[in-house]
């Protein structure tokens, strides 16, 4: 399979700019979606809320991208990360959340995570929960600079994960060759919600790229 990423050679100071004009979008946009499962005025209100909405599209369709965010960018990860449904600045449905890491393999998340993530009555869904830590396991493993995908992801949702404030920890267990043993949880108020094992693998197509010297320096781009 050939490289499946555009190059993207627009410099930090332009990236930094857009980064400035979408954020605050993104974060706008993010509201209209929690008023969309909150908010509680009368149908004329919702109606005229359309329009503004329709206008609003209206105007960002006037021109489009010809790639995704995800195949944008081979210098680290730029602009690629910004689609992502997790952690993008280009993204409303992420929550978002700032992942940090170390080298050994750790990475960790403190998050908050409001209604329109809700699945049983005031339970996040877990369909969220495991979005959630098949990323933060990619940033504890991507932090050992090894280009892995999700190979296999078992989640025991212990108990019902509550919607607000939640921390998730990731980490690497062991390396088997190509596989990468790794574990993470979500952490509510009381514990522990969901436990997580997982394997992932680095694909044929990065080993025998990576043998050819290439994605070496580029290892946090091909996640995800
Ligand atoms: C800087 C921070 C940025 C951080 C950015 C972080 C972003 C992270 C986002 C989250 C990550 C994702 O969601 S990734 C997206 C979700 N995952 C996917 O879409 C993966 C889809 N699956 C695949 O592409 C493929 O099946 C692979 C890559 C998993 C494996 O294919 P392959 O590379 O051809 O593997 P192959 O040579 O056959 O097998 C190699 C060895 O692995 C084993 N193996 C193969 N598949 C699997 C499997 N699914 N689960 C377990 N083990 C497997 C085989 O038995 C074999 O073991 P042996 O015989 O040698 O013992």
């Amino acid at each position: 399979m050939a490289w499946p990423y555009v190059a993207d050679d627009t410099s930090d100071p332009l990236l930094a700019a857009d980064a400035e004009v979408w954020q605050p979008f993104t974060d706008a946009v993010r509201e209209l979606v929690d008023a969309c499962v909150q908010s509680d005025v009368d149908a004329d209100d919702v109606r005229a809320a359309q329009a503004d909405v329709e206008a609003a599209l209206a105007r960002l369709g006037k021109a489009r991208l010809s790639t995704t965010l995800g195949q944008s960018g081979t210098v680290g990860s730029r602009r690629r990360a910004w689609g992502n449904p997790v952690i993008g600045v280009r993204n409303p449905i992420a929550p978002p959340l700032h992942v940090d890491s170390d080298p050994a393999g750790r990475a960790w998340s403190d998050f908050h995570l409001g209604p329109a993530y809700e699945g049983p009555p005031g339970l996040v869904h877990g369909g969220v929960v495991s979005l959630i830590i098949d990323q933060v396991l990619g940033h504890a493993v991507g932090a050992g600079r090894q280009p892995a995908m999700t190979g296999t992801l078992t989640i025991r949702y212990e108990r019902g994960t509550p919607l607000g404030d939640l921390r998730v920890e990731a980490w690497v267990e062991r390396r088997e060759g190509v596989k990468i043993h790794a574990g993470a949880h979500v952490l509510g108020p009381d514990g522990p919600t969901a436990v997580a094992e997982a394997v992932f693998i680095v694909p044929r197509r990065f080993r025998d790229q990576l043998s050819d010297g290439i994605g070496a320096a580029d290892q946090g781009s091909t996640q995800g």
